[in-house]
Order: structure tokens, then sequence, then C-alpha cells
């Protein structure tokens, strides 16, 4: 039997913002089908920007993203729907990330409501509420009435609920504290295990990394702009 088709394919990645050089140049990553890549990089390389590149959230200068073997960039617009929603994605700062008018529960459902199947949400977000350790009162809650690692939960949980074959963690981490970085970490780990999803998540954390990933990748150093005296 053939080889599944790499979850994550990039190939030739340049990207930037505006007018601006690029901040990622020519990178090339594979993450096979279920595997947890973890890319390694100091703050500034353009890991982000990659990452939203691979989410299809940022659209690259040159250079191609398929996922499962199909091509996701080069379309006029947005990719295909059913590609965009292939990929989940958690950022960082969930404050930057989540609308400030929805209530938890609102934010992890939008995605599925937006899809129309409805019948399984009130399941979906429950099951995924209680995975991410998110009792009801907090659910109907907003973004300024939780802590940072709540709203945090909650931004995983809204990444997961289409069931994603690949999760993109960007720093997802960074701002908890050691017992909530450990479950938001088990319940990517769950999911891995129940679905066969693949991970590709960014970071400078390389003991973090090392632990949750099957295998690391340095972001490719920058080359000198000028050359050197
Ligand atoms: N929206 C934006 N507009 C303009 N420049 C940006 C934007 N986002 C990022 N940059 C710039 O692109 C470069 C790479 O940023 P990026 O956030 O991708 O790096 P990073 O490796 O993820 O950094 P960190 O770990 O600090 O988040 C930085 O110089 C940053 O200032």
């Amino acid at each position: 039997m053939s080889e599944p088709a790499p979850a994550l394919e990039l190939t030739g990645i340049t990207a930037g913002y505006e007018r601006r050089p690029p901040v990622v140049r020519d990178i090339s990553l594979r993450v096979a089908a279920g595997e947890a890549l973890g890319l390694l990089g100091p703050s500034g390389c353009g890991k982000s920007t990659l990452a939203r590149v691979a989410a299809l959230l940022h659209r690259p200068r040159a250079g191609t993203v398929h996922l499962a073997g199909r091509r996701a960039t080069g379309f006029r617009h947005r990719a295909p729907r059913a590609q965009r929603t292939r990929v989940g994605v958690v950022f960082q700062q969930p404050r930057q990330a989540a609308d400030p008018r929805l209530t938890l529960h609102d934010l992890i459902a939008e995605p599925l409501r937006a899809t129309g199947d409805t019948t399984a949400l009130p399941a979906r977000v429950a099951a995924l509420a209680d995975a991410t350790g998110l009792g009801t009162e907090l659910l109907y809650r907003r973004p300024h009435q939780v802590s940072d690692g709540q709203l945090q939960r909650a931004c995983l949980a809204r990444a997961l609920v289409l069931r994603p074959a690949l999760l993109i963690c960007d720093e997802m981490t960074a701002m908890l504290d050691a017992s909530t970085t450990a479950a938001l970490v088990a319940v990517v780990e769950d999911y891995r295990r129940d679905t066969g999803a693949a991970l590709l998540t960014v970071g400078h954390d390389r003991a973090l990394l090392h632990r949750w990933c099957d295998r690391l990748q340095e972001f490719p150093r920058e080359r000198p702009l000028t050359p050197a005296p």
C-alpha cells in the first residue's frame, strides 16, 4: 500500500508584510500524516508568519501549501472551505485571537455553526468543554470575564470543533502556567490519539517541544541581509 500523503507540505515559502522585505524566505517543511513536528526558532524569526501561511490565513509571496496532498494555495481568493476546515489553529495570544463579543460557548461553537450542521453542536461543544476543563458556568462568560488560561482552553476547543486533520499550535502555551500547559498538551495528545491528526507546533521552548513532538526541526537561520565586514 502506498504511504498516505503528508498532512502538510510547505514548499519554497516566502512571506512578509506589505512592501517590506520578506520575514520568511524560501522555507520548506513536511509533516507526515499523523506526525507531530516541532518547529523551533528564536523570537522574531518568522515562526508565527509561517504558521499563518500553513493555516491558510496569510497568503505567501511565493511557494505552495499542500494539505493531505491537495494544493491549498494559488486560488484567486481564499482556499476552498473544505481545505480551510482541515486545519485548526491556536495562537499565542488568546485575547488577540478571540472575538470579545462572544461567550466562550459561542466562540467554540461558531465554526460548527458556520457549516450549518447544528444538530451535532450541543454534544460537540459539551464534549470539548469537558475535555478542556471548562465548567458550564465559564462557558457563558465573555473573554474579559475569564483568565488567559481559561480563554486559551476555549481557543483550543474552538480549533478542534471541526475535527481538523492538522492542528497548528503557535506558541500555544507561552503565556500559561505549568499546570494549564500540561492540561492543554494532554488535550492535544488525546485528540491526536483518538483521531490520528497531525500536529505542527512552533515555539522556542526546546524541552517542551521535545516532550510533545515526534520530531524537531530548527527554523532555518536567516541569511544576513548585508555581508559581514
Ligand atoms: N502583521 C504584521 N505586520 C508587519 N510586520 C509583522 C506582522 N507580524 C509580524 N511582523 C514582523 O515579522 C517578523 C516575524 O514575526 P513573527 O511573529 O512571524 O515571528 P515569531 O518567530 O513568531 O516571533 P515571536 O516568537 O516573537 O512571536 C517580525 O519582525 C515582526 O515584526
